[in-house]
């Protein structure tokens, strides 16, 4: 189990030193993690018969890859991608293929095609949310916009809302607050799918 976040309290500090290790990441090693993590979220999503995701395409380091966003269409599931529209809960489109995708503020990629308005989110079995670490009791530290926060409340009240990160990123615990939703399942590229929150 990693040890990350000894030094770090406050969630500015956990951000900072978590952005700069992505950063640090060799490009080998990314690309070794991405197919890990592909091949453990397609055996899950063809486990739990999942048909409809939501997804993220990864920016900065994020685990991930525009590749493993086709895999998981190839399977035969429907892709959602978020869009931002400021200080609200997030809209959603469909992700059709790399070219249903535009460059986006805060150098991101979203989805060009059709809007599905922000219960968008609710025609999803599992939402994939992307994190910069996640804890045993389920809890996660995100970039800060509050986006995810805002949003999860609407997904369908049966739908696993799954946190992805690195394995170091998957710590013991995080600073929280009264705004965080708890997550049911983290995934990580060497553990896979793992049910939270994680009984010692
Ligand atoms: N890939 C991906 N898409 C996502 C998210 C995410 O975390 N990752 N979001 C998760 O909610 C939403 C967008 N919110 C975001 C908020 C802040 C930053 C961010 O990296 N901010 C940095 C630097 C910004 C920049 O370089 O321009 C910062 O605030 O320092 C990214 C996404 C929806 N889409
Ligand atoms: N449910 C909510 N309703 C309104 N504001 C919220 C909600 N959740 C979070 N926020 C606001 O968003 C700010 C950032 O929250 P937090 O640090 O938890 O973001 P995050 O989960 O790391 O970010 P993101 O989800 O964008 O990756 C909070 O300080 C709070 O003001």
């Amino acid at each position: 189990m990693s040890s990350l976040g000894e030094t770090w309290t406050t969630k500015v500090e956990w951000r900072r030193a978590l952005r700069r290790r992505r950063r640090e990441l060799a490009g080998t090693t990314r690309s070794a993690e991405d197919r890990a993590l592909r091949g453990a979220l397609l055996s899950w999503l063809r486990e739990r018969g999942i048909r409809t995701v939501c997804g993220y395409v990864p920016v900065r380091g994020e685990p991930g890859s525009p590749e493993t966003l086709d895999a998981v269409l190839a399977e035969g599931c429907r892709v959602l991608l978020p869009v931002v529209v400021g200080a609200e809960p997030l809209d959603w489109a469909d992700y059709t293929g790399p070219d249903s995708l535009r460059p986006a503020d805060l150098g991101l990629l979203e989805p060009a095609g059709p809007r599905l308005g922000q219960r968008g989110i609710a025609e999803a079995d599992a939402v994939l949310i992307p994190a910069l670490a996640v804890d045993h009791r389920g809890i996660r530290l995100g970039q800060g916009g509050g986006h995810y926060d805002r949003s999860l409340p609407l997904a369908a009240p049966g739908a696993l809302l799954v946190g992805v990160v690195r394995d170091e990123e998957f710590v013991a615990q995080l600073p929280d607050e009264p705004h965080d939703v708890r997550l049911d399942a983290v995934l990580t590229p060497e553990r896979g799918v793992v049910p939270l929150p994680v009984v010692t």
